[in-house]
């Protein structure tokens, strides 16, 4: 099983975090806004400055070229990049097709990216790390810009799929309706510390 492992890493206001984690099961973050989220996830992905240790398995961070570690610790944050024109060019073989959970139509690869409207992008994101098979799920809000009636049809397909391939997941989330559905563990920043959150989150 898939484990990722932090040892005493600080990263803005945060210092000494310890923490492992393990594939298949949902951690979630919760804190006010600007405390240290998503700057949390990007020192995991190897994007921002840190010290103390991360691994994964038996490879430490520092020994594999950034590029190479996101490949395996892939971070999906709240604004999505592309590239390229045409959706279907950011996915290497293009996908046989799209989950209906996500609720696109089937010609939704042949679209031009200047149509997608937030949500759209962010459910393409969210689809986009899945096939690409990484080990770890680094997720910033991951239904901020889903209405109602998507987020939960969104968080039970995301759910499946974790459990599925026995990823080692991040979560980062506001509603505590949805930290109560999809948590085994919550860990809430409060100045510089994670604080672990038992029982109703
Ligand atoms: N590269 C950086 N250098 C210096 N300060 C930074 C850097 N990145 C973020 N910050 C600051 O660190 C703090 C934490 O930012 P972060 O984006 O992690 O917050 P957050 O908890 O994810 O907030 P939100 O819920 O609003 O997204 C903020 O005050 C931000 O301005």
């Amino acid at each position: 099983m898939t484990t990722l492992t932090l040892e005493q890493v600080s990263a803005g206001a945060l210092e000494g975090v310890n923490l492992e984690l393990r594939g298949g099961e949902i951690v979630c973050l919760s804190g006010p806004s600007g405390s240290g989220k998503s700057r949390l996830l990007r020192a995991i992905a190897d994007l921002d400055p840190h010290e103390g240790a991360v691994q994964l398995d038996d490879t430490p961070q520092g020994s594999v070229p950034g590029h190479l570690w996101r490949q395996q610790v892939m971070m999906v944050p709240v604004d999505s990049q592309w590239w390229s024109e045409q959706v279907g060019e950011h996915f290497q073989p293009p996908p046989v097709g799209v989950p209906d959970a996500l609720g696109f139509p089937a010609d939704v690869m042949a679209w031009p990216v200047s149509r997608l409207s937030s949500g759209e992008r962010q459910r393409l994101a969210l689809f986009r790390a899945l096939v690409r098979q990484p080990k770890v799920l680094l997720l910033d809000e991951p239904t901020a810009n889903l209405d109602e009636a998507l987020i939960e049809q969104v968080e039970a397909w995301l759910k499946a799929e974790i459990r599925r391939q026995n990823l080692v997941v991040l979560w980062v989330a506001h509603d505590s309706a949805q930290i109560q559905r999809v948590a085994d563990r919550h860990y809430r920043l409060a100045g510089s510390q994670l604080e672990a959150v038992h029982g109703n989150h």
